[in-house]
Order: C-alpha cells, then sequence, then structure tokens
C-alpha cells in the first residue's frame, strides 16, 4: 500500500476536544485591520450562535491534518502533484448525494489521469465541505436601479435579490457548520468506502472518452488502460488503492466561524483549525499587518496563500516569514492567480524572489481568478483557453526557472453546467440562460475539467 494511501489513525484525544481554544495570541486578529467582515456583532444570535460553534465536535482532527502537512511537504520536493477543486462558493441546497459524489467523482477521475502524467502521488483536496465565505469586490450591488448590500455567500447572507436576504445572518454559520458536517461525512465513505477504487474510476473516464470530441486524448486515455491492465497482470494490491485520503480546503475568510472551530490539539498542546485540514488566505486579505494572516500564523495546519498579479517579491518574503519562520515543508502554499495574460510577465520575479531566499514554498496555479471576463449576454464567465494559457504559463515559467509547479487550484463541478466557455465539446453562451448554476464565479463542468486533467497530464509526462 502506497504512503498516501495509508489511513492516518486520529487520537481518540483529538477526536473528542471540543471547547473553543484558549491559546496565546489567538485573539489578536481582533484588534488589527480587518477586510471583507459582515457588520453582525450586534445580531441578537451572534453569540449563541459562535457559542454553538465552539461546542460542536472538530470537523476534521489534527492527526489528519498533520499527514497533509507531511504530504505537501513531499509536493514541496516534487514528490507529489496536488490537485485542489471544487465550487466558488457552495450552497447549503447544493448539499445533495447526487452533487457532492458527482464532484468527488470528478476530482478522482482527474486525479488518476494526473497521476499517470505526473507519475507521482496526486493530492486530493476539495474546495468542499466549508467553501461557503466570499470575499466581494463591491460592498454594494445594483440590479435595475436597485441596490442592496452584496451577497458574500450563504455563511453570511443569501443571494435573492431582496432586502431581507441581504441581511447577515450569524445562524448561517451554524448550517454552514451542518452542511460542512454532511458533506464531509459523505466524502469519508466515499473516499474510504471502496467505491472510490482505481478501476472504477477509471472505468468512468470512459464514459468521457465515448464522446467523439474528446477523441484527441485517445491515446493517454489508451496507454492509462493499458497500464492499469499491467497492473492487474502483475498482481497489484487493488484492494488498497480502493481506498484514498481526500482533505477539505476553504478560503478562511470568515474569522468568526474559523476562531471557535479552532481547537488545541491534545497531543501537542497547539491550535488546529478543525473546518478543514487546509485553509488559505484570499487575494483581497492577505495583507501582511491584517487580521487575517496574523491568525492563521498561529495554526498548525498547511495555509495556503493567493498571490495575484500585484503581488511584489517583498511581499512574499514577508508572507514566508510570518507564515512559515520555521521553514517547514509543506506549511506554505502559494496559489498563483495571475491571469493567462500576466503569469509569463509576473511570475518569473515571484519565483526567484522564493528561490534566492531558499524557502519551502509549494507552488500552485490557480487559473481560473485571473481570467474572469463577461459574456456579451452579461454573465460572469471564462474561457477555457484562458485557464490553459494561464497553466501553460505557469509550467513554462517554472521550467525555465527550475522550479517545481507543484498543483492545481480550480473551480469546478461535476455537474453539466454552462459558466464557462469552450472546451472540446463546447460550451458557448446561449446554454448559459439555462444552465449557469453558480452563485458567485464560473466553475469548469465536468467535460472541461476533465479535458483540462488530459491536457495537465500531457503537460506533466514532459517535466
Ligand atoms: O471567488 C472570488 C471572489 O469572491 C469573486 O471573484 C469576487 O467576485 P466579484 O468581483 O463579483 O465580487
Ligand atoms: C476568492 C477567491 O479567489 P481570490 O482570493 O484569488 O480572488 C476564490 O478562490 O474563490
Ligand atoms: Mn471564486
Amino acid at each position: 500500500m502506497s504512503e498516501l494511501n495509508a489511513i492516518p489513525t486520529p487520537s481518540y484525544e483529538t477526536a473528542v476536544s471540543s471547547g473553543a481554544a484558549d491559546y496565546p495570541g489567538l485573539d489578536d486578529w481582533r484588534s488589527l485591520p480587518i477586510k471583507q467582515q459582515p457588520a453582525w456583532q450586534d445580531h441578537p444570535d451572534y453569540d449563541s450562535s459562535i457559542k454553538e460553534l465552539s461546542e460542536y465536535p472538530p470537523l476534521v482532527f489534527a492527526g489528519e491534518v498533520d499527514v497533509l502537512r507531511k504530504r505537501l511537504g513531499q509536493a514541496v520536493r516534487g514528490e507529489a502533484f496536488v490537485l485542489q477543486g471544487g465550487d466558488c462558493a457552495e450552497t447549503f441546497s447544493g448539499v445533495t448525494a447526487n452533487k457532492i459524489s458527482s464532484r468527488i467523482k470528478t476530482i478522482l477521475q482527474m486525479a488518476v489521469v494526473l497521476t499517470y502524467g505526473a507519475s507521482m502521488p496526486v493530492v486530493k483536496m476539495g474546495r468542499m465541505a466549508g467553501q461557503f465565505a466570499k470575499p466581494r469586490s463591491s460592498d454594494m450591488e445594483t440590479r435595475d436601479g436597485v441596490t442592496l448590500p452584496s451577497f458574500r455567500g450563504e455563511i453570511i447572507n443569501g443571494f435573492d435579490f431582496t432586502e431581507e436576504a441581504r441581511i447577515p445572518d450569524p445562524k448561517r454559520m451554524v448550517q454552514a457548520y451542518h452542511s460542512s458536517a454532511a458533506t464531509l461525512n459523505l466524502i469519508r465513505a466515499f473516499t474510504q468506502g471502496g467505491f472510490a477504487d482505481l478501476r472504477s474510476v477509471h472505468a468512468w473516464n470512459r464514459g468521457f472518452m465515448a464522446n467523439p470530441a474528446h477523441a484527441r486524448y485517445d491515446r493517454l486515455a489508451k496507454e492509462i488502460d493499458r497500464a492499469i491492465r499491467f497492473m492487474e497482470a502483475a498482481g497489484a494490491d487493488f484492494e488498497a488503492l480502493k481506498r484514498t485520503e481526500f482533505y477539505s480546503a476553504h478560503e478562511a475568510l470568515l474569522l468568526d466561524y474559523e476562531r471557535p472551530l479552532t481547537r488545541i490539539d491534545s497531543r501537542t498542546g497547539l491550535p488546529y483549525a478543525t473546518s478543514a485540514h487546509f485553509l488559505w488566505i484570499g487575494e483581497r486579505t492577505r495583507e501582511i499587518d491584517g487580521a487575517h494572516v496574523d491568525y492563521l500564523s498561529r495554526l498548525q495546519n498547511p495555509i495556503g496563500v493567493k498571490v495575484g498579479p500585484n503581488a511584489s517579491p517583498d511581499d512574499l518574503k514577508a508572507l514566508i516569514e510570518k507564515l512559515n519562520p520555521e521553514g517547514e515543508e509543506g506549511r506554505l502554499t502559494f496559489i498563483s492567480r495571475m491571469g493567462a495574460e500576466k503569469i509569463r510577465e509576473n511570475l518569473p520575479a515571484l519565483v526567484k524572489s522564493v528561490q534566492d531566499l531558499g524557502a519551502p514554498v509549494l507552488w500552485v496555479c490557480d487559473p481560473m481568478h485571473g481570467n474572469t471576463v463577461t459574456s456579451q449576454n452579461g454573465y460572469k464567465t471564462r474561457r477555457f483557453d484562458d485557464v490553459l494559457a494561464e497553466l501553460r504559463g505557469f509550467f513554462d515559467v517554472h521550467h525555465e526557472l527550475g522550479s517545481y509547479p507543484g498543483g492545481l487550484h480550480m473551480e469546478m463541478t461535476g455537474d453539466d453546467v454552462a459558466e464557462c466557455l469552450g472546451g472540446s465539446d463546447p460550451i458557448d453562451e446561449s446554454a448559459f440562460a439555462d444552465r449557469y448554476e453558480t452563485l458567485c464565479d464560473p466553475r469548469l463542468n465536468h467535460r472541461q475539467s476533465l479535458e483540462l486533467a488530459f491536457l495537465v497530464s500531457e503537460a506533466l509526462s514532459q517535466i
């Protein structure tokens, strides 16, 4: 059984920890500048909601978080590749068996293709079971002359364009917790219960290959087929490959949610976020002296930081010093999201500066957030070709500098939505009216996601 498929055993004490952590520095963020938070402290349900969260069991165990940090350490060393994927904004109504399992299946399908291309383990993470809070460019939204507060994710307010829906409601945090628990339960059942058998995942990919639009991936699909048949013939232990590690991740934006779910690990006496295994800081909240960087610097979880086109080498140096002062491999991931037009120009100086520091950073590419455009018919969208162009830029820049391009961060779904343009079986604007479902950013649909995995797999096999 490969190390990556070993299931971590949480300690009993960690498993039962409850009650918000009391630990020096965990409340320092409260006196620091903070962005993108709802003003709901005077809401009658604010205190009780936070208390409720602080009493619920942790969603993830500290022991699992430690295993993920180790996996990401392998990726820093170029021994594993990371795949993070899921909704831009999860929804409460999206907590259904069909929707969750098709997203997990799609991520597993992508991972098989990437594993083959990279000839390496793929560390799988869902933007799932907690990806509910959204930073917005504007505090207000105007439609047909009516202006209301922006939608900030269902953990804060409602999507409906009414005054009432847009009022922040702290009880939503409790609903987000329960939704995350239900999602994580299905993730665990699906990935630990034998349904993720490598052979089944590969069989699902045959459905994708049956579409004549994907004929150009035939050769790669056949190679994977042969590799699996070879493994079978050689007596590989497929029982062990029936289970796979799968981690949860979200943007740690809403600190009123993260704080009560931070717990002290009884083994080490150190604070862990137990809302997810991996947390990241968004592009809009990564100020070095801000609340988010301070709060996450105090947790043991592996941390990501989104890095956009305005980031400077000095910004990255300060983030490294604050978030990974010990230089631990796997602790810090930079998720670059430059946009296809800027990546080749902006990324090299950043990668070089990290190399000069000798800092162990994992570089992951988010080819989504720098490529958002508005379609002619008024939808927020992204072009498949731009997503691919950014990814190619990411691989080329790292290749030229001798740095390791360690992973992929996608907004995607397992459903047949129409939100991003293009792909071999192309989506065009006319499909948006019927199949545009996202409440925030446009996601690649099932087919587009798999196609991207085939294309990245080809690029990885050349590294
Ligand atoms: O998911 C990312 C951000 O929340 C999103 O891109 C912001 O979108 P907006 O510019 O529509 O506010
Ligand atoms: C808000 C997001 O991204 P960014 O912070 O990179 O804009 C996101 O990942 O949904
Ligand atoms: Mn997004």
